[in-house]
């Protein structure tokens, strides 16, 4: 077992695509953690969603020895964070484990604003903070200007920064003494009462509860009594070890180590994330502080297209939660799609990855509605709601108002791209704060309300950029706005789940979007069917999606049933993914048309 003045624990915090899982192949090849065939994937994004998306989600670690040019061998625990702006909560998370980050930036991009905003995290958590320039290869690297970015964007020193090519090679050996060299190995008191954090926990079928854990002070040894201090429960202690990055059992993690415990816990809230495992023959008295809870912005209802499929639903949102805190779910009903949850995500891409994850991991089928933020309604009667969910806004008369989620935006981008951004802003009724010229590029900040960022904002900002700006937000306040409930009604039933929440002043044409949107994404039924667009009892748009001519089982002539049967199934492999609402089948694509007339708008 590594002494603890040769553990060095540390995260890489870079911008998506500067380089961060290339480094970190890179460092497990120089010590020998995989062998070349293993090499072939991309290891540290271990999950099949992002390694096709080329994201990082989940926070992984790997443990590699180092053999340093002072003859000592140094264990290095690389805490994987991710890059993208709806997961900065759990960076701070991996950070908790650290000691020290790498700050990797691409020497041809320069310093983008989510790498802005993990650098700060991790200089709030005390953490010795290593600027490296990577992507020294590339004939448009231009070193010595990021270096200023560094200093006068994010304020560190980079006269020291070291110049790596992830991909080539290029200077690893050198950052890696620098990071023994800079990096405090770990401070806690291998003698006091075990207190270990939890940074990460997932479920196995076969395992149960894997926990991935920093040991802040004491050791846990494999067989030992361990007790989860927020449950209180005792659970033997059956493998414990490091990823290197394949599991690799030991008999006891000490102080300052990064690995996994598994202890037989078979409830899947068993060992939540942020909770200090002890040991229940010499017990710490106080838990490790853990980690803010973090608040979903966005909100969206999952429907099994199958009803029979909603308990399934709810083991498999039971078993994502368990390592993903920031996903929130309860129970609610739709007249229109039957029994559902309510979930409430980080942003749009985690919306995306769990609908995913739940489709490919737990084989379901769902229908997502429009996703929408919190409102806050002063209501006549002086008290103060918030609402999920459009049409459970109460109805105008008992309205006094209503307020949307204002956040500050944060915004880098070269000077050529400014007036576009300004635009951008200006049109999702962005109010600016601030400017502010760093080198080659601006720093501006915007208060936005949240409902325009979170449906495309990132999206169109890449596109008006050619992909240069970055942008990073947090939430600053509930404001009064005037806007009005709009209802989607289908051959004159309002469909609750197609509700949305817009600005006064866009209401119209926005409704206009809308009808003649669904009418091309509503399949032609046996009859007409005529779509409406209302506020309170008002029409504001309608269009009408024609009946369809000819009925596929008219062929059948009634006689030949395997016929029909084979017939029926090619229909009902068709209709996967639409959900019946009264009699008319309404496509997925429907239900999230807003999304899209939004972009055009
Ligand atoms: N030329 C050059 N390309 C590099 C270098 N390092 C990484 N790349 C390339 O940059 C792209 C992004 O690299 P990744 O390592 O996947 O980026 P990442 O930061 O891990 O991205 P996320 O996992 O999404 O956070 C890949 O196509 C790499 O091959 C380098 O030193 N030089």
């Amino acid at each position: 077992m590594a002494e603890q003045k040769h553990i060095r624990n540390f995260s890489i915090i870079a911008h998506i695509d500067h380089g961060k899982s290339t480094l970190a192949d890179r460092f497990i090849q120089i010590c020998g953690g995989l062998s070349e065939r293993e090499m072939s994937a991309q290891v540290l994004d271990s999950m099949d969603i992002e390694r096709e998306r080329g994201i990082t989600i989940k926070a992984q670690s790997v443990t590699l020895n180092y053999q340093a040019r002072d003859g000592e061998t140094y264990q290095l625990n690389l805490i994987d964070t991710p890059g993208h702006v709806d997961f900065s909560y759990e960076v701070s998370r991996s950070l908790a484990a650290c000691e020290g980050a790498l700050l990797v930036v691409d020497a041809a991009q320069g310093v983008e604003a989510q790498s802005v905003a993990n650098c700060y995290t991790a200089i709030e958590q005390g953490l010795e903070v290593l600027p490296v320039l990577n992507k020294i290869d590339l004939p448009s690297a231009d070193p010595d200007k990021v270096c200023t970015e560094i200093e006068e964007i994010i304020g560190v020193p980079a006269d020291e920064a070291l110049r790596i090519s992830a991909k080539t090679g290029l200077g690893i050996d050198d950052l890696l003494e620098q990071l023994v060299a800079k990096v405090p190995a770990p401070t806690g008191d291998p003698d006091a009462p075990v207190q270990a954090l939890i940074i990460d926990s997932w479920f196995d079928n076969y395992l149960g509860v894997v926990s991935l854990v920093r040991v802040v002070n004491g050791s846990i040894k494999r067989k030992q009594k361990i007790v989860i201090m927020s449950t209180g429960k005792s659970h033997q202690v059956e493998k414990l070890g490091v990823f290197t990055p394949k599991p690799l059992d030991m008999e006891q993690l000490g102080c300052g180590q990064v690995g996994y415990v598994i202890a037989g816990i078979k409830d899947i809230f068993g060992a939540p994330v942020g909770d200090t495992i002890t040991v229940s023959d010499h017990p710490c008295e106080t838990p490790l502080p853990g980690f803010q809870k973090v608040q979903p912005r966005v909100f969206a209802g999952l429907y099994p297209v199958e009803s029979d499929d909603y308990e399934d639903l709810r083991e498999a949102l039971n078993k994502l939660n368990l390592n993903d805190a920031a996903l929130q779910y309860e129970p609610e009903t739709s007249q229109a799609l039957g029994f559902g949850f309510r979930c409430g995500f980080l942003g749009m891409l985690h919306m995306e990855i769990i609908q995913e994850r739940l489709e490919r991991e737990y084989d379901l089928d769902l229908i997502t509605t429009a996703p929408t933020v919190v409102y806050e309604v002063l209501k006549s009667d002086d008290s103060t709601i918030q609402i999920d969910n459009p049409s459970k806004l109460p109805s105008p008369n008992e309205i006094e108002e209503v307020r949307e989620p204002i956040i500050e935006a944060h915004i880098l981008v070269p000077q050529d791209y400014l007036g576009n951004v300004i635009t951008l802003c200006i049109e999702k009724r962005g109010v600016q704060k601030n400017m502010q010229y760093m080198g080659g590029q601006v720093a501006i900040n915007f208060e936005l309300p949240l409902s325009e960022v979170v449906l495309d904002f990132f999206d169109r900002l890449k596109s008006v950029s050619r992909g240069f700006a970055s942008f990073d937000y947090e939430f600053k306040r509930f404001q009064a706005a005037p806007l009005v409930k709009l209802d989607i009604l289908i051959n004159d039933e309002r469909v609750d789940a197609l509700s949305l929440i817009v600005h006064r002043d866009i209401s119209q044409s926005r409704g206009r979007d809308l009808v003649e949107r669904m009418k091309d994404l509503i399949p032609r039924q046996m009859f007409e069917v005529a779509i409406q667009a209302a506020i309170g009892s008002k029409i504001i748009a309608r269009s009408t999606v024609k009946a369809m001519r000819k009925n596929v089982l008219a062929k059948c002539y009634g006689g030949d049933i395997s016929r029909k049967r084979k017939l029926l199934e090619k229909q009902k492999a068709g209709k996967k993914r639409m959900k019946q609402v009264g009699k008319i089948d309404i496509p997925q694509e429907a239900f999230l048309a807003v999304l899209r007339v939004n972009k055009d708008s």
